[in-house]
């Protein structure tokens, strides 16, 4: 069978019509996906869509439109107008203007979400001839105000009339059906056939999306390096000098990595984690909307585990189980781990190759073996409803962490005859302790995180939340076993005040988004200013999100400075945290500007134009 050929090509400039209306916007052609025979198409103020071909024209069937020919916007908007046009220029607004006009208190925007009919992103429109003279007999009021230009600005459009209804689920908007606040507005599951959501999904996961971590060559690069920095920090901590100076610490026999038991071990712990997991207590939390419109299930028990897991370590130590194997032995537990993070990654990586398309994330697709295995393609990997990735993200790695750290508590005291462990080390633990808790305790806002809303799953996080988290942020604690550093009074209570008002800043900031987030109406937010966007999604613009762009970046900085001090000031192996995270945040933020870039259009930069600074206010 022959396909007929692709009408649009990839780079074309033509018109496309927005969503529920007659307006047609010049769009640039992205992609066409010949499964679903649908065209990526990019509008001027960076909002991507999936159209029809039969929305789509070209640019030849318009009305020249001689305001908009060739002129900048800053140019159109300082020209002269007739004196017919007087009448609109209160509303011919810049941007800038129009967006910081669409900032509303969100009682009064989420009100107006449930009256809306439309999103409109004005965009210099264009009517055909034809659908303009049906619109100069029938709504010239609404004429007049299509008429009006306006480049790069999204609008929230009130008052749209009845067509659109009937047009929607003929659009796309991308992201749209992962949206969670957007549910009066735009999720309308009846307008959008199954089969329908299912190809945007394919196609999504088709397109190529920007490469992270330094593409193709980033990808060999981090393979080999993290592991390495893992052994490296590893060997260098049970040094009695673990200065730079130091460096390379001298490499033990290969057999010195190796213990079966360990394995042995680490197997159990998994295995106990996963059946504390799936028990049937607590709560059945709603992920986020996927692209296919559907919303998993997941199993918030998390802090129920921890609790039984505690009880059983206590138990095991009462009976007499020596913990501090676990700092003796840490080089093995962390070969063992690593090992089953590669196994993992490699099933994951297979079973992402027969996965259907709409279970895919957007990244992990670049078509390189190592880049797709290190960056991981497939979303909510799941055997049954057992959800892998947030399974290994909140349970093993991170409670192993706190063992881990009880473990190196006990061994300080068995090394140096301690009747109880010293104050930092009760600081670092307690502190830990009190991070990983919070996690659990709060598990569902976890489900509106970056990692698990939009990061395929694969040896990035597999390895990220197997060794990674419980052998090299157990740091601390392992250093201090070794290498004791008493705390003042002074200094302790300094420690435990920045402790605590980094955590208060962490979790009011990611308990207010995440409320947003899963119910933007909500009573307890209305207060909250907000800027609307094309998905129907919308932003936060006052309270903590008001503040910096990463409220919560800001809060978990400060708390790891709190962490890093109770080791003082002799080695920089103990603030090794403080500066991975200062990296790993910043280049977080700057992957998150651009993906919400990327969704948002205009709407973002009118954010990042209200709250200027990205995570420290007035420095960063
Ligand atoms: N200890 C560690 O190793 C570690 C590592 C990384 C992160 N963390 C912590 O984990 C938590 C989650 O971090 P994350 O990196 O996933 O980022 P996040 O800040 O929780 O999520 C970013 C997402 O929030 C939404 N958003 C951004 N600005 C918004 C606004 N003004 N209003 C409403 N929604 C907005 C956007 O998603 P949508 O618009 O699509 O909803 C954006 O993609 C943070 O507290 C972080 O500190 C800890
Ligand atoms: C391999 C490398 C260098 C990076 C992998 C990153 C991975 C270790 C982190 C990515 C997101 C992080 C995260 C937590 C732990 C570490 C990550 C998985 C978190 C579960 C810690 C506890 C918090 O309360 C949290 C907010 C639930 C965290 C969510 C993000």
């Amino acid at each position: 069978m022959t396909m007929p050929p692709v009408k649009y090509q990839r780079g074309d400039m033509v018109m496309g019509r927005w969503p529920g209306s007659s307006l047609y916007y010049e769009v640039k052609v992205l992609a066409f996906d010949s499964k679903s025979q649908l065209y990526t198409v990019i509008y001027k103020d960076g909002t991507e869509l999936e159209l029809k071909e039969q929305d789509i024209k070209s640019t030849a069937g318009f009305q020249p439109r001689s305001r908009s020919r060739s002129r900048s916007p800053g140019r159109r908007r300082s020209r002269s107008r007739s004196p017919a046009r007087t009448t609109r220029r209160s509303s011919s607004r810049t941007a800038a203007a129009v967006a910081a006009a669409a900032i509303t208190d969100s009682a009064v925007s989420s009100r107006r979400d449930t009256r809306l009919k439309d999103v409109e992103v004005m965009l210099s429109p264009v009517q055909t001839k034809e659908a303009e003279n049906n619109s100069n007999n029938r709504h010239e009021k609404k004429e007049e105000k299509q008429k009006e230009e306006n480049n790069t600005a999204n609008k929230v459009n009130e008052t749209t009339e009845a067509e659109p209804e009937k047009n929607q689920g003929r659009y796309n908007l991308r992201r749209r059906k992962d949206d969670g606040d957007a549910k009066p507005a735009e999720t309308r599951p009846e307008q959008l056939e199954e089969k329908e959501a299912k190809r945007v999904g394919a196609l999504a996961s088709t397109l190529s999306t920007p490469l992270d971590f330094g593409g193709k060559i980033g990808a060999y690069f981090w393979l080999l390096f993290l592991p390495a920095w893992v052994f490296f920090l590893v060997l260098q901590v049970n040094r009695e000098d673990p200065s730079l100076t130091n460096f390379p610490p001298p490499l033990p026999p290969l057999e010195a990595f190796w213990d079966a038991q360990a394995l042995g071990f680490v197997i159990l712990w998994i295995l106990f984690q996963a059946l504390l997991y799936v028990t049937p207590v607590g709560k059945l939390s709603e992920g986020m909307p996927l692209r296919s419109g559907e919303r998993l299930k997941y199993r918030t028990n998390g802090f129920f585990a921890i609790v039984v897991s505690a009880i059983t370590v206590a138990a095991a130590v009462h009976q007499g189980v020596d913990l501090t194997y676990i700092h003796s032995h840490f080089l093995q537990l962390a070969t063992a781990s690593l090992l089953i993070s590669i196994l993992l990654s490699v099933y994951l990586y297979i079973r992402s190759r027969y996965a259907a398309p709409e279970q895919l994330a957007l990244g992990g697709n670049s078509g390189n073996v190592v880049y797709d295995f290190f960056k991981g393609h497939e979303l909510n990997p799941r055997i049954k409803n057992f959800d892998l990735k947030f399974f290994c993200e909140m349970r093993p790695g991170l409670i192993g962490w706190c063992l881990i750290n009880f473990a190196m508590a006990l061994a300080e005291m068995k090394q140096h005859g301690l009747d109880a462990p010293s104050n930092s080390m009760i600081l670092v633990n307690l502190f830990q302790l009190l991070y990983v808790v919070d996690g659990l305790w709060n598990e569902e806002a976890i489900l509106t995180t970056m990692d698990l809303m939009h990061d395929g799953f694969g040896f990035m996080l597999a390895f990220g939340d197997l060794v990674w988290v419980p052998f090299t942020y157990t740091m601390q604690a392992y250093y201090l076993v070794s290498h004791p550093n008493p705390l003042s009074l002074p200094a302790l209570a300094a420690i435990v005040i920045l402790k605590l008002v980094g955590f208060y800043i962490f979790r009011k900031s990611n308990s207010e988004k995440n409320a947003f987030r899963r119910n933007p109406a909500d009573p307890r937010l209305s207060h909250l200013k907000t800027i609307p966007t094309a998905t129907g999604k919308s932003l936060l613009v006052s309270g903590w999100w008001g503040v910096v762009r990463h409220p919560n970046y800001l809060g978990d900085l400060l708390m790891a400075l709190a962490w890093s001090l109770p080791c003082g000031f002799s080695h920089l192996l103990p603030w090794y945290y403080m500066i991975y995270f200062i990296i790993l945040l910043v280049h977080r933020d700057s992957r998150d500007m651009s993906d919400c870039r990327r969704k948002y259009g205009s709407a973002w930069d009118e954010y990042c134009r209200t709250v200027r600074y990205r995570i420290i206010p007035r420095v960063y």
